[in-house]
């Protein structure tokens, strides 16, 4: 059975994590392994320890970057940590950030951080089960959280 990893927060101002797991086991029937960690810059190596201790076969890294600049610079370090441990350990960690000022109050910032997560616990669902639906759903303009873009005509 595979195992799905699960980094998050207590930086984050919702339960990121939560949320993840709960619609990972709506869908499919999985071993799921949890760490929480103080803030975004602790996710790369708790995210290397759950693929190469825990035997985790995808990581999601859940998080969110405060609102001011010094929290944005936290947030590139953090994913370049994030690329770095994928490539180190040539397995999929997927990002899940959601930036404090993305909503535009903070029911529309819970909204998000609950609906984020979830679709992208979708995404790693795909990855795992079915690639092929993500293939066919190439260049159709998606997003996690707010509606998707969609494709666009010629
Ligand atoms: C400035 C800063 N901003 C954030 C942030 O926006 N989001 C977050 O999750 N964590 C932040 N942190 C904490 C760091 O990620 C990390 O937890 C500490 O530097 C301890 O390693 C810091 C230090």
């Amino acid at each position: 059975m595979p195992i799905i990893g699960i980094a998050d927060t207590t930086f984050a101002r919702y339960n990121m994590g939560r949320a993840a797991i709960d619609e990972i086991q709506k869908n499919v029937s999985v071993q799921i392994k949890r760490v929480t960690v103080p803030g975004i810059k602790d996710l790369p190596v708790a995210a290397k320890k759950l693929i190469e201790e825990e035997g985790c076969d995808i990581v999601m890294a859940l998080g969110m970057p405060g609102g001011k600049e010094k929290d944005k610079m936290c947030a590139h370090e953090a994913s370049q940590g994030l690329i770095m441990a994928q490539l180190m350990t040539n397995t999929h960690i997927i990002e899940v950030f959601v930036h404090e000022d993305e909503g535009k109050d903070e029911k529309e910032l819970a909204f998000l951080m609950d609906r984020r997560p979830r679709e992208h616990a979708l995404n790693v669902i795909k990855l795992l089960f079915k690639p092929e639906k993500l293939v066919k759903e190439a260049g159709t303009g998606q997003r996690q959280g707010f509606e998707d873009a969609g494709p666009l005509r010629m």
